[in-house]
C-alpha cells in the first residue's frame, strides 16, 4: 500500500482515482463539479494528491487512466474513473477485483480488429483463420498482430478459433506497425476511424471486440470501513448517469 492509501485507510477515508491528464481528465472534473463536488489539487502543481471541497471524508488521487485500473484492481483505491477497455485489458480476473458502477458517457472508443484495406479476402474474423494458414505457407511465418491490449485480443481471437498468429506488443503508434512492417494487422481503439484510414486499414466485420466508455469503477478489494461506503453511496448517488439515459421517455 502507498503511504497515502494507509494514511486513508486508517482514517477510514475513501480514496477516490481521477484521470490525471488528456481526454478524460476535464471531464472527469467537471461531473464531479457538477455534482457539488468540486476537485482541487493539494500541493506543488504537479502533485498527484487532491481534495473534495468541503469533504474531509475523501482523499483524491490523481493518475493516469491505466494507473487508476490497476490501483482499483489491486485496492490502493476505493472508487475512481477509467475506461472500460483498460479495467478489462488491465486488470487480471477484473469481475472478481472491481464492479463496472456506471458507464458516464464519455471517453467513448471501440477497441477493433483492423487489416490492410486491400486484404479483399479478408472481410470478417471469420476468414482470419484461413488467411493465417496460407500466409503460413507462403511466408514461413504466423501473422503478426500489434497491440496494446494482448488480453482482449487473445480472448476475442480464441472466442473465433484464430490461433495462426502472435502478438507483437506496440507501445504506441500502432496503426502504423503494417507500413512499418512490424505486424499485418492490428487490434487498437478507434474513435472517428481517421487514423484507421489514413493508414489504409479496414475494420473487419464482426471485429469490435469492445465498445469502451468512461466508467465509474468500485473496487471489491479496497478495505471498505463504514465512512468510506457512505462517501461512495453520496458519490453513486450525485454522479448521474449520462444525459442520454436521463431524457430517455421525456
Ligand atoms: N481517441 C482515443 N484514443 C485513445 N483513447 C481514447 C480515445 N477516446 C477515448 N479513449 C479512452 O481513453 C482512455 C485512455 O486514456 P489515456 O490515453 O489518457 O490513458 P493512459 O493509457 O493511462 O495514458 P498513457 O498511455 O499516456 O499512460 C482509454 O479508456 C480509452 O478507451
Ligand atoms: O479513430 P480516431 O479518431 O482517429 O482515434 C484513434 C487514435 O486516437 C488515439 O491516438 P492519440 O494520438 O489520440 O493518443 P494515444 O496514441 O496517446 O492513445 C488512438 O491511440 C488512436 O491512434
Amino acid at each position: 500500500m502507498t503511504a497515502i492509501a494507509e494514511e486513508a485507510a486508517a482514517a477510514d477515508k475513501l480514496i477516490l482515482a481521477v484521470p490525471s491528464k488528456g481526454r478524460l481528465m476535464e471531464r472527469s472534473l467537471e461531473i464531479f463539479a457538477e455534482a457539488g463536488l468540486p476537485l482541487h489539487r493539494v500541493g506543488h502543481e504537479r502533485g498527484y494528491r487532491g481534495a473534495v471541497g468541503g469533504r474531509d471524508d475523501i482523499a483524491v488521487l490523481f493518475l493516469s487512466a491505466s494507473e487508476i485500473a490497476h490501483y482499483l484492481g489491486s485496492g490502493r483505491a476505493h472508487l475512481g474513473i477509467t475506461g472500460e477497455d483498460l479495467v478489462r485489458e488491465e486488470i487480471p480476473r477484473w469481475d472478481e477485483r472491481v464492479e463496472l458502477v456506471r458507464g458516464l458517457g464519455f471517453g467513448r472508443a471501440d477497441v477493433v480488429v483492423a487489416a490492410p484495406a486491400c486484404w479483399i479476402d479478408v472481410q470478417g474474423m471469420g476468414d482470419l483463420e484461413d488467411m493465417a494458414a496460407l500466409f503460413y505457407r507462403v511466408h514461413g511465418r504466423r501473422l503478426r498482430v500489434a497491440t496494446k491490449f494482448p488480453v482482449l485480443t487473445r480472448r476475442f481471437f480464441a472466442s473465433w478459433g484464430v490461433s495462426g498468429y502472435r502478438i507483437v506488443e506496440s507501445l504506441g503508434a500502432t496503426e502504423g506497425a503494417p507500413a512499418a512492417g512490424t505486424a499485418e494487422m492490428i487490434v487498437d481503439i478507434t474513435s472517428t476511424g481517421a487514423t484507421l484510414k489514413a493508414n489504409h486499414l479496414k475494420i473487419l466485420e464482426d471485429g469490435v471486440i469492445l465498445k469502451s466508455e468512461a466508467n465509474l469503477v468500485a473496487s471489491k478489494v479496497a478495505p471498505w470501513g463504514e465512512h468510506a461506503l457512505a462517501a461512495r453511496a453520496l458519490i453513486e448517488d450525485r454522479i448521474a448517469p449520462p444525459l442520454s439515459a436521463d431524457v430517455v421517455g421525456s
